[in-house]
């Protein structure tokens, strides 16, 4: 089932005075509609009411919300899918635990990974980057693929949407769209502005 893949992804951050809710919140009301909850510092059995009261704001603003990683706790929190950051995790046990309603959304940092998603085809979006260096990791995991690493994807005919992700400035939106991506993911140039929610509607007029 082919699902709805927004053009733009808002990511959450773990963050001092800066919690998940209070970034949800803050996208959401600046007119987000696609969250992606992602939480490092806490063992899962914390992250459950914070999710859920995720998921209440999420509901109030129409948004969609995806839980990064952790697929296992699909059925105790209302999230609409999940995102996986490892192409070589084993993705139709992990289609198979979520079901086939939920949005199933995975990391690739190179073609061929990207390939090897494909040939799976339990996959409803990938997460292609990093696009440029990024600043929440130290140090980097991957090679930055650039604006050419993205004009590769027209020669590979990706049935799937592909989403840019990684060191993404609202400045890059425009060149970025005239490659062949399909949407971009953005957390710490919306997270860290002076002024977030003023810089998720700027993406927002760039992406629209
Ligand atoms: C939409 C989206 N894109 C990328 C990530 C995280 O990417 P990745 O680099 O694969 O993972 P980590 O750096 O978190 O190990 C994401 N969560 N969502
Ligand atoms: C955590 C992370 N790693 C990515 C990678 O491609 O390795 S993209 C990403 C999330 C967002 O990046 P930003 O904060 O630069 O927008
Ligand atoms: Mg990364």
């Amino acid at each position: 089932m082919k699902k709805y893949i927004s053009k733009f992804h808002y990511l959450t951050h773990d963050l001092p005075g800066f919690s998940h809710v209070q970034q949800v919140q803050m996208a959401c009301s600046a007119g987000a509609n696609w969250v992606q909850y992602r939480c490092f510092t806490r063992p899962e059995d914390e992250l459950i009411d914070e999710i859920n009261e995720i998921a209440e704001i999420c509901d109030e603003w129409g948004a969609t919300l995806i839980i990064a990683n952790h697929y296992d706790l699909i059925d105790r929190v209302d999230a609409q899918g999940v995102h996986i950051d490892d192409a070589d995790a084993d993705l139709p046990t992990i289609r198979r635990v979520i079901g086939t309603d939920k949005t199933l959304g995975v990391s690739a940092a190179d073609t061929g990974e990207l390939l090897k998603l494909q040939s799976a085809g339990v996959v409803d979006y990938y997460a292609y980057g990093p696009f440029a260096a990024i600043n929440i990791e130290e140090p980097a995991k991957h090679h930055p693929l650039g604006f050419s690493g993205y004009r590769q994807l027209e020669k590979l005919s990706i049935g799937t949407p592909v989403i840019a992700v990684g060191g993404i400035r609202v400045d890059d939106v425009e060149p970025l769209l005239q490659t062949g991506i399909d949407g971009i993911a953005v957390s710490s140039a919306i997270n860290m502005a002076a002024d977030p929610a003023s810089m998720v509607k700027e993406f927002y007029r760039k992406m629209y």
